[in-house]
This record gives structure tokens, sequence and C-alpha cells, in this order.
């Protein structure tokens, strides 16, 4: 926030604030136009119609009553009832009601429409949105929360705004119409009007802003609630909640959380509606000075009795249009804020990936890091230091090391989910930098610890490796086998069209090492790729098909470079190269002979274990 300058008194600061919130109804209009331009322009024809209306209504009733006076007069005089011009009136009457009712059961069908595409549209706009985001991005919690907010009301927001927009313009259309009528009592009668209303307005712009303050700063706790409820109410965490008896603990929180909200929130609605109401007394008090206006008027003879009922209708009217412009405005005020927050998301900067190299300087060179340094965003601990490595085709390497030592974040330095802050990495001589993300990434398959556990069909599960032969049977069925999925899978009911998971009806939970078979063909059915990756999804599996895995693994990459991590020594010692890492950097490398020569720290850990199997 800009600091506050002299010449710039702070009701001018607060109205500047107030109104250049408002920037969002253009583009909320923009919108909702691109949406549909049919059920837009309806919308907006519905709104002048029902905006004219009303006052037309209102005249009419005046006509009526001053026709009955009439007709009462010449019935005294005469004896006689000419009730031709009376009967067309209500005539009129009823039919421009019956417009009004036609008007606004159309006006709710066109929003509801619009409602369903534009809610659509949006939601597919943050999705599309996400796929250009980089994951530091999404390991950002300032970020996340924006995202969260984004998705919880933006879908309704932009419509709410628009039919916001134009209930303001139906209203001040009738409020135009109104003021025609009354300004020919009165111009006084309408500063009367527009005064009365004024105090409310101030009230409802400032508190509205007030709690969009309290919406956008108590986001963190939000999320924490959000958070609770998934542990409290999901299927992969009621397990423990269960056992560790923590439901009482954590609703506890849950309701800590909501007990503290909620005092902010009720005093901001108890200020809100007491200023609401203090200030519409005033707005009541200019209605009965009108009121005894306009009856001290017709006793005097100046206007007819016809005349005052339209006064005074039109003044009650006037009045309810003028707060339905008000609340109008103030709930667009809201709406506007929250759409600050879309379009926030909407225009975050996209990490530029502008490499278009698709072929090496030097090819078969391999893959190179060089003095690679690392530290993520927010840390103050380097993940890598001075990194250095050459892997060439055909060459298998495993990385070792503690929790924590590095490794998986090499790999996201190798797939370019981060890039380094020093050094470089190079493939084929050429810095991934340079290259075109596609083709890089069609180069690189990779298994993470944390794989996905699609809830789709097993077969899907596996085709997920490689997108083009996503739904190519013959394809799932030789990665399984190469992941060792495929005894299992036939003894499934349904084979490879089985649904897994438990999210859908009829779907199949697999133990953790079934699991990890399916992430494994899915590594397989990366044919394209050169450079394979398997960062332990093999720790649930038991030692023995551990083994067996790596070593197919390794006849099935005789030309490519693979590398694995892995805690267990018995598979490690397979690969050719072997580096050992402790606090981002290298400490030992070379094979299995070789590391055990030197009697190190790999030495002493390999030890260790093989002690424990004896
Ligand atoms: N997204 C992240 N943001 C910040 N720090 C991170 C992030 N991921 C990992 N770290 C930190 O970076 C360091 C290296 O983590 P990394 O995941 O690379 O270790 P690892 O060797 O793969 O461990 P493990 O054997 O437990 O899988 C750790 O100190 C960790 O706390």
């Amino acid at each position: 926030m800009s600091p506050p300058s002299n010449n710039n008194p702070a009701p001018a600061r607060e109205l500047h604030r107030f109104l250049g919130i408002f920037r969002y109804t253009r583009r909320a209009l923009e919108l909702v136009w691109q949406t549909s331009r049919r059920l837009t322009f309806g919308l907006m024809l519905l709104t002048v119609v029902a905006g004219v209306l009303p006052a037309v209504a209102t005249w009419l009733g005046k006509l009526i009553v001053d026709a009955v006076v009439a007709a009462m007069e010449v019935y005294q005089a005469s004896g006689e009832i000419d009730y031709q011009p009376l009967l067309t009136y209500v005539l009129l009457e009823a039919l421009v009601l019956i417009g009004i009712s036609a008007a606004q059961r159309a006006t709710a069908a066109h929003q509801a429409l619009l409602r369903a595409l534009l809610g659509q549209k949006v939601n597919v706009m943050i999705l599309e949105k996400a796929q250009t985001l980089s994951l530091a991005q999404f390991e950002d919690s300032e970020f996340y929360d924006k995202l969260t907010r984004a998705r919880r009301e933006a879908s309704i927001r932009p419509l709410a705004l628009v039919n916001k927009t134009f209930s303001l313009l139906q209203n001040t259309i009738s409020l135009a119409s109104f003021a025609f009528l009354l300004i020919q009592f009165s111009p006084w009668a309408l500063l009367l009007l527009f005064i009365g209303a004024l105090p409310v307005f101030i009230a409802e712009a400032k508190f509205s802003g007030d709690a969009f303050q309290i919406f956008r700063r108590r986001s963190p706790e939000t999320r924490a609630q959000m958070y609770l409820e998934t542990v409290l109410a999901r299927e992969d965490s009621i397990k423990e909640v269960k056992l560790f008896q923590l439901g009482p603990l954590l609703l506890g929180r849950y309701k800590g959380i909501f007990d503290t909200l909620f005092k902010e929130d009720r005093r901001l609605i108890l200020r809100r509606e007491t200023w609401g109401f203090l200030l519409g007394l005033l707005g009541t008090l200019t209605f009965y000075a009108a009121y005894a206006w306009v009856v001290l008027e017709t006793v005097l003879g100046k206007i007819t009795l016809g005349d005052m009922t339209m006064y005074l209708l039109v003044f009650k009217q006037g009045q309810t249009a003028i707060s339905t412009c008000l609340t109008s405005i103030s709930g667009m005020y809201e709406d506007n804020l929250y759409l600050s927050n879309l379009y926030e998301y909407l225009e975050q900067p996209v990490p530029g990936e502008t490499g278009r190299i698709t072929a090496g300087e030097k090819p078969g060179d391999g893959l190179r890091f060089e003095g690679v340094h690392f530290t993520y965003p927010g840390s103050t601990r380097p993940a890598v230091q001075d990194f250095n490595l050459h892997l060439k085709p055909g060459e298998s390497l495993a990385l070792v090391g503690e929790n924590g030592s590095g490794k998986t974040t090499l790999i996201k330095l190798l797939t370019r989910l981060y890039d380094p802050d020093q050094g470089r990495i190079l493939l084929d001589g050429t810095d991934l930098r340079d290259w075109n993300p596609l083709t890089l990434r069609q180069r690189i398959g990779v298994i993470f610890q944390d794989f996905v556990r699609y809830q789709f069909l097993v077969g899907e599960n596996i085709g997920m490796g490689d997108v083009e032969a996503f739904s190519d049977q013959e394809r799932w069925q030789a990665a399984a086998e190469s992941g060792m999925a495929n005894t299992f899978i036939d003894k499934l009911s349904d084979g490879y069209q089985t649904q897994l998971g438990r999210w859908f009806k009829g779907g199949q939970e697999l133990s953790g090492g079934q699991w990890q078979k399916i992430a494994l063909s899915r590594a397989f059915m990366r044919e394209k790729a050169d450079i394979l990756v398997l960062d332990e999804p093999t720790a649930a599996m038991d030692a023995e098909a551990e083994a067996q895995i790596f070593e197919y693994f390794r006849q099935h990459t005789l030309n490519k470079m693979a590398i694995l991590i892995s805690h267990r020594f018995s598979t490690v010692r397979m690969a050719d190269k072997i580096l050992f890492i402790q606090g981002g950097q290298v400490i030992e490398q070379g094979n299995h002979q070789e590391l055990m020569a030197a009697d190190g720290r790999y030495a002493e850990l390999f030890n260790l274990q093989a002690s424990g199997y004896r």
C-alpha cells in the first residue's frame, strides 16, 4: 500500500481505493460475454425491460385513481358510469405486471444457464493455468493460498458480479424513470430521496471492504481448517486417526480455529447491522417527511389524489431502488475484491521455458552435471553443492546416502522441475535450459518415490507412462511383464480393465508393493526415453523382488542411462557407478568393488546391512 500523502486526504484516498477495485467489472463482463453472447445479450435486454416496467405500472396506477375520481364525479352529477377507460387502464396494468413477472423468470433462466457455463469456463481456466506453473510455485504456500482461494470462490463470482452490474443498471433505469415522475412534483423531493440513502451507502462500502480484508487475512486459517477436514475425513488418513485416537485432538483444533474466526465475524456482523439500522432510520425519516409533504399538497388541492398515490409509491419504490443499487454496489465491490484474487492467480508469471534445441551438440555424450549448486527457495541450506558427474549411454548409476542428503533433489534438477543456482547440467553437450522442454521430457522416464496412484483402470495406470500409447493394450502387457506386475494383474477380476482405488464404484485397492509394480511398469512404458530414473519406487517390495527388478531394469536399459536411488545396498551394488552423497555433496564414488576397497562410509553401511541379513 502506498504511504499517505499530504495533499491526498484520507476520505479521498478511501474513495480512490474503493473505485479502483471496480476495475474487474469490465473484465467480468468480458468473461461473461465470451462465455455466451446470446445469453448475455438476452440478460441485458431483460434488464432494460425490467427497469422501465415498474415506473410504467406506477404511472398506470395514477391514471386508474384519477379515472376513478373522475368517474365518481360524473356518476354523482349524471348517474352514469363510463367503464371503458377504467377497464382499459386496469387491463394495461395487469399486462405490465405479467410482463414484469415474465422478465423476472426469463432473467432467472438466463442467469442459471450462464452460471453453469461460466463456472465450467473459469474452472478450466484455473486448471489450464495450473499446467503452466512450476513445481516451485505449487510448493510456495502463499501461492497455493491464491490457487485455493481462486478455486473456491471464483467460479461463482464473475456471474455474481455481472448479475449485480445488471441489477444496478436495471435499478438505475427504474430510478431515472421514477425521477422523471417525481421531478414534476418537486426537484427538492428528488434531492430528499438521494440524501436519505447516502449514509447507508457509505456504511455498506466500508463494511464490505472490512469483510474482504478479514477474508484475505485469515486465508491461512481457512486453509488449516480445510486441511484438518481432509485429515479427519479422508480414507488415507482415517486409519491413523482412528488407531491413534486423534479425532478429539484434531476436532478440538478445528473448532478452536472456528471459534477465533467466529468472534471476528460476529463483531463485524453486529457492527454492520447496527450501523445499517441506525443509518437506515434516516432513510425512513426522509420518507415520512416526503409523505407529509405530499399529503399536505393534496389537501391543499395542488395535486390530484392519483398524483398523491403515484408520488408516494414512486418515493417508496425509489427508496427501494436506491437501496438495491447500494446493495449491488457494495456486493460488486466485494465480488471485485474476490475477482482480483482470481486474476492475480491467472496473471501469475509463468516461468519461461524458452529452449528450442531438439538435438544436442555432442550426440552420445550422455549426461553431465558441472559444478551444480542448488538451494530451495526460502531455504538457507543448500540441498546440492558442487555436484559433478558424467554418465554415458549404457551406464547405470546408483545414488546412495542418508535421508535428506539431496538424492531426489538431483533428479528434480535433471528433470528441470528446478534449475540449478550455479553450474549447469548438460545432455549430449547442451545445457538443459536450451533444450526444448517437450523433447527433454520425452527423453526422460522417472518414477518418484511418491508416484501417483491414479484412480483409473489398471491398464490406464500403466499407459500413463506414454500418452501416445495410453490405450495400447499390447504395450500395457509388455510393460507389466517388465515391471513384474503381470502375474497379479492376471488374477484381478477384470484384468487390465480393473478399476483401481476406492474413489469409484467397484474399485480394488492394491498392496503397497503391487502399486509399486504398477508404477514400475509405467516406467517401462516409456520406450523412447533414454534416461530412466527409479527414485526408490521399490522400497515396499521384498528384497528378492527388488533385486530381480533391477536386474531386469539393467538388461532393458543396455543402451540407456539408468539412475536408481535405493537404500538397499544389495541392489545398489549392481550399478556401474555409485555415488555416496552427504549434505548435497559427493563424498565417495566408484563401483562396488572400489568403494568396498576404499573402506569408507559406503563399506561401513554395506557391512552393517549385510550383517542384518545374516
Ligand atoms: N520442496 C522442498 N523445499 C524445501 N526444501 C526441500 C524440499 N524438498 C527437499 N528439501 C530439503 O532438501 C534436502 C534434500 O532433500 P531430498 O529430498 O533431495 O533428499 P533425499 O536424499 O532424496 O532423501 P530421502 O532418502 O529421504 O528420500 C533436505 O534437507 C530437505 O529437507
